[in-house]
């Protein structure tokens, strides 16, 4: 049973997939993937730059909303590549404590 709501999300996401069904008439997801990817990078692109805005006006209401937005668009992105969430939270799990610094320079050694 999946119980954090990425993965609820991501398993109602993959009942939208054309090869699962999806119908477009009746889901905007299904809409969004039947037109992949372009639709969906579309969206991502837009979701982020509202994203900058609100972080540049500093409205925090509005900065929720639109992380919302960016990170439901990259999860419809996630299930057209048939990648789960797990996976994301997995590879941040592997960076946790690794300092952004500490990895770059380890990159040049
Ligand atoms: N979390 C979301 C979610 N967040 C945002 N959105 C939609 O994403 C769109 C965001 O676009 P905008 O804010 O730019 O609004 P807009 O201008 O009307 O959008 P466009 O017509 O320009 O695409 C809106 O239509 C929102 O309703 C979402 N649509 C669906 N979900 C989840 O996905 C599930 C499946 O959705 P359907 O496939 O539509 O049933 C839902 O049960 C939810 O859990």
């Amino acid at each position: 049973m999946n119980d954090t709501i990425l993965a609820r999300i991501a398993d109602t996401l993959e009942t939208r997939l054309p090869e699962n069904g999806g119908d477009p008439s009746t889901s905007y997801v299904a809409k969004l993937l039947a037109k992949a990817p372009d639709a969906f990078l579309k969206k991502i692109g837009e979701e982020a730059t509202e994203l900058v805005m609100a972080s540049k006006d500093g409205e925090r209401e509005q900065i929720v909303y639109e992380t919302a937005d960016l990170w439901f668009h990259c999860l419809v992105a996630l299930t057209h590549h048939h990648i789960r969430p797990e996976e994301i939270l997995a590879e941040l799990a592997r960076r946790e404590g690794l300092s952004g610094l500490q990895e770059k320079a380890s990159r040049s050694a």
